[in-house]
């Protein structure tokens, strides 16, 4: 197949509450990667393969996108990544690559069970790889429907990491449990004392969220042997990265251009082609 038929790459990163999908192009000059285009969709697992099609039809129309011509999927929902699977090579005529540890050998996953790595922390993985010019280790912060830290050695190893209660989920159960409390916006308050229940809740949230994160983050560089970096991704990072002490960069489009990187790694054999 001639080199330009495989761009635009289309990356999916499926999560629990959000599915984050770019559209990457060689640069003319360079001929980099670069996201041309970034969309969020809410993450519906009752979508079927023809649903995703007509979406993803939508999107790039609405945009005025070229359609994929190779794709990478990461899915931590099933059975979205199945379908959007489907839905590619039905509709798109597209092989997407599927994110998984086995499928990545320039990976090593240094846990009990490498295979039960969520996607999306590979791909972190592949996004976190520019951060470490100067740094041994690197910790991503992927704030989602879990918090995840992802901690990252250089040479594509993925050490381990935390799993905490997201944000948004922690609020939920507190609403859900105590019947006077008002839903509030997960925003910061002006001062920790609340004098009111909302900004006393948002305190709670939002200051009590951020203290949580600072702390693991201590006791996780406390565990490495060197200085690491860190960087605060995912959907509520922008509320949260400028509040926290311990978080170094904020970097909304981690996850998409690890999946670009990741691509780039398995194709190696015909980078220049392009
Ligand atoms: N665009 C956004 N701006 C601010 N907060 C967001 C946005 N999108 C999602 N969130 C918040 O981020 C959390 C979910 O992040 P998201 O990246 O959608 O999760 P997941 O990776 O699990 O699909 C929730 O707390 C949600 O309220
Ligand atoms: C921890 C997660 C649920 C995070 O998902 P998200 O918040 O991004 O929707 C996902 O990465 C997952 O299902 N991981 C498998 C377990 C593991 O990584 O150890
Ligand atoms: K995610």
């Amino acid at each position: 197949m001639p080199p330009h038929h495989r761009f635009p790459l289309l990356v999916v990163d499926i999560g629990n509450t959000s599915t984050v999908l770019g559209l990457a192009e060689p640069d003319q000059g360079t001929g980099e990667l670069n996201l041309s285009h970034t969309w969020r969709l809410r993450s519906n697992r009752e979508l079927l393969p023809d649903d995703l099609a007509l979406q993803l039809h939508s999107l790039l129309n609405l945009s005025g996108a070229t359609p994929p011509g190779s794709a990478v999927l990461s899915s931590v929902a099933p059975p979205l990544g199945q379908n959007y699977r489907t839905a590619l090579r039905q509709h798109f005529a597209v092989e997407a690559l599927e994110v998984s540890a086995e499928n990545l050998p320039d990976v090593s996953v240094e846990l009990d069970q490498p295979g039960a790595v969520g996607a999306d922390r590979l791909c972190n993985l592949y996004g976190a790889g520019r951060y470490l010019t100067h740094h041994e280790y690197a910790v991503v912060v992927d704030f989602g429907t879990s918090t995840n830290f992802d901690v990252i050695g250089r040479g594509r190893r993925f050490l381990g990491g935390v799993l905490a209660t997201g944000a948004q989920v922690s609020a939920d159960a507190l609403f859900s449990r105590a019947a006077k409390l008002p839903r509030i916006a997960l925003e910061a308050p002006a001062t920790a004392i609340g004098k009111n229940t909302v900004h006393a809740l948002q305190s709670g949230l939002v200051y009590g969220y951020a203290e949580m994160v600072d702390g693991l983050l201590r006791r996780i560089r406390s565990e490495l042997a060197s200085p690491a970096v860190t960087i605060a991704t995912g959907g509520f990072a922008r509320t949260i990265q400028g509040i926290c002490r311990e978080i170094d960069h904020y970097d909304e489009t981690l996850t998409l251009r690890g999946m670009v990187e990741l691509w780039v790694s398995q194709n190696q054999a015909s980078v220049g082609g392009w």
